[in-house]
């Protein structure tokens, strides 16, 4: 089939949606493949490269420098980065952020190479795959030499070509980081890059997912930002899409009580977006303009000076709403200011997979423009989008930065790694239960997880305690009649890495356990299932292998013989209208579904 009209399906979502509302005023929604600054879009790979195993990096590397494989065969040896399996104790925990804070000015991120107009396309591409070879080659030897675990960072030179994009074409660059452990997200040399790209170019952290954190500690951590001299804000994604959700609803109240409303829905909503971003653009501005032009940190004396004398009473910790942080972009520079594009100012997001950009930018635009999920790694395109006249939001694809981790537990528990693709869930569950303290996962799962013999409350379980506790609570039971811990833990891992299982990480300096008291008592307690609903999950997790037990059709089994022990022989004629010893007929499963389901039901609450 001929591509006739060069139509293909991201086009044809951005003419979808553009043709069932009609054309806006702001509307900017761009095809990757139309922005005109010299990168070959369409031939991207945008598979994010972030685990490889020694032989794969092997191969990707040799790819990349173009080595002819008969050279390389001899005296080649793989010597796979440490992988740290296992948890730290203090002692090594102390080592490991000394030796975080030594080898910090070592991780950096991939630079573009210099070029300039003679430059080819072919030149430049061989010139940034050479340097980013180079890259890879300085953290794998820093890796093997320190013995090293770093975060799975990312491989694709495509990926770090659409970040030099977005910088170079970035007026501010955003980092967007989880609330719940900012440093772990940030990434410094970046914004040293940014610097070295263009020394007017500004950087700012946005704190997302702050409505994790209590006011007090939006405080803390503002007063350890001030103390650095590091200009950033907080937001929730989550609370300025619900305020939007009910302003429509309120909205929608309105119309249906006879308010003012024109015949057309999708004209008034359009009239709606526009004249909001009117709005926005006449309220009063948070931020005044930058006195001086390099300097960086005019944005956090601004903040703190303009955010005082705000009517709501804000200080700089507050959570900043959805217009405000529009107010925000469209007066970060001042009007005399550096701008790439005249009149426009470019707001670069970037940060780490599952940070909440696309949540943000959807918060923002006011509508669905950026797929959200709970899977890192979703948004692989870099895209632009205008949120008012004057604002230009530049999007990039979540990466991984280079940096040191203590534990592979840690990026499982900080949804670096995801938790589906765990292969060992052991050690983040010994992670996880030594942050939260085990009243705190009693209370949230009713659970009593068992104290040996000679310890204390204080002690923190072992994964197997915990574990063993709220599998045979939940009803979580393998076919052999064991608790099925992995199920149990990829529950628990789950809610720690989406926040309804709360742990958030303090300052540097400041103590965890003071910081973190109130959230501690905040969990709320999941309710546990009832019989019924026990059951119910049962039974949806029924094989076939259950039933053939339930009934023992097949031939005598450990299960059939415990079960003739346990119940006597079972005339499975009666029930089934089949022969003993025969395999099980669907047909019959129907004749007497009422009376197998009971059976299925018995057999399953006995195992
Ligand atoms: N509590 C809370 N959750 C949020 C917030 N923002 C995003 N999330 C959740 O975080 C998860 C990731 O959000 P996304 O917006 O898809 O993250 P992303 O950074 O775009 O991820 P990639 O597409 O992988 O780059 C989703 O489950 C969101 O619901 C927030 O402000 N508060």
């Amino acid at each position: 089939m001929g591509k006739k009209n060069k139509q293909g399906l991201g086009r044809a979502l951005i003419k979808d949606r553009f043709s069932k509302r009609g054309p806006r005023k702001n509307d900017s929604l761009l095809h990757t493949a139309e922005l005109n600054d010299g990168a070959d879009w369409g031939r991207l790979n945008l598979q994010s490269v972030t685990e490889e195993s020694s032989f794969q990096e092997f191969l990707s590397t040799a790819q990349l420098a173009g080595t002819e494989f008969q050279a390389e065969k001899l005296n080649v040896n793989f010597v796979s980065a440490r992988v740290a399996h296992g948890l730290l104790t203090k002692e090594q925990m102390k080592e490991f952020e000394k030796t975080k804070e030594e080898k910090k000015d070592l991780l950096r991120i991939p630079r573009r190479p210099k070029w300039d107009e003679e430059t080819t396309a072919e030149e430049l591409q061989a010139k940034e795959r050479d340097s980013f070879l180079e890259w890879r080659r300085q953290l794998a030897m820093l890796q093997e030499q320190e013995g090293i675990l770093m975060t799975p960072y990312e491989k694709n030179l495509d990926f770090w070509r659409q970040l030099w994009r977005v910088v170079e074409r970035s007026d501010v660059v955003i980092q967007i980081l989880d609330a719940r452990d900012p440093l772990l997200f940030r990434c410094e040399d970046l914004e040293k890059y940014v610097k070295e790209v263009n020394s007017v170019k500004r950087n700012l952290l946005l704190i997302n997912k702050s409505d994790f954190l209590t006011e007090n500690q939006r405080k803390t951590w503002h007063e350890y930002f001030s103390s650095q001299g590091i200009d950033a804000v907080f937001f929730s994604a989550l609370n300025a899409a619900e305020e939007l959700e009910k302003i429509k609803e309120e909205d929608e109240g309105v119309e249906e009580n006879g308010g003012p409303e024109s015949d057309d829905d999708e004209d008034a909503e359009d009239e709606d977006s526009q004249n909001e971003g009117e709005t926005s653009e006449a309220e009063t501005t948070y931020f005044s303009a930058g006195e001086s032009e390099n300097e960086i940190n005019t944005i956090s004396e601004d903040l703190r000076d303009e955010l005082k004398v705000e009517k709501k009473q804000r200080t700089p910790w507050s959570l900043l709403g959805r217009e405000e942080l529009i107010d925000l972009f469209s007066n970060i520079l001042g009007p005399d200011d550096h701008r790439i594009t005249a009149g426009v100012t470019t707001v670069g997001l970037v940060g780490y997979p599952n940070v909440g950009k696309s949540s943000s930018i959807n918060a923002l635009m006011a509508g669905k423009k950026v797929s959200v999920s709970a899977t890192p790694g979703k948004t692989k395109h870099f895209q632009t989008l205008y949120l008012t006249p004057e604002v230009l939001l530049c999007d990039c694809p979540g990466l991984v930065f280079p940096s040191l981790v203590a534990t592979k537990a840690d990026m499982v528990l900080n949804g670096i790694l995801p938790v589906d693709q765990l292969r060992d869930h052991v050690p983040p569950i010994g992670l996880l239960c030594q942050l939260i303290p085990r009243h705190v996962l009693e209370d949230r799962y009713s659970i009593m997880i068992c104290i040996p013999e000679g310890q204390s409350h204080d002690q923190p379980p072992t994964p197997e305690e915990f574990l063993n506790a709220l599998a045979y609570s939940r009803g979580y039971m393998t076919q052999n009649g064991q608790p099925d811990n992995p199920r149990a833990a990829r529950g628990v891992l789950k809610e720690f890495v989406t926040g309804r299982l709360l742990y958030c990480k303090a300052p540097p300096g400041i103590v965890q356990e003071e910081y973190h008291e109130y959230q501690m008592r905040r969990q709320k307690p999941v309710p546990v299932p009832t019989v019924q609903a026990q059951r119910a999950t049962r039974l949806n997790n029924v094989t076939s292998a259950d039933i053939d037990k339930a009934f023992f059709r097949t031939a005598p089994s450990k299960a059939h013989r415990q079960g003739v022990q346990k119940f006597g022989p079972i005339d499975t004629e009666s029930v089934s209208g089949d022969k003993p010893g025969k395999p099980w007929k669907d047909h019959s499963a129907k004749r007497n579904k009422r009376e197998k389901l009971r059976r299925v039901y018995r057999h399953l609450d006995l195992v």
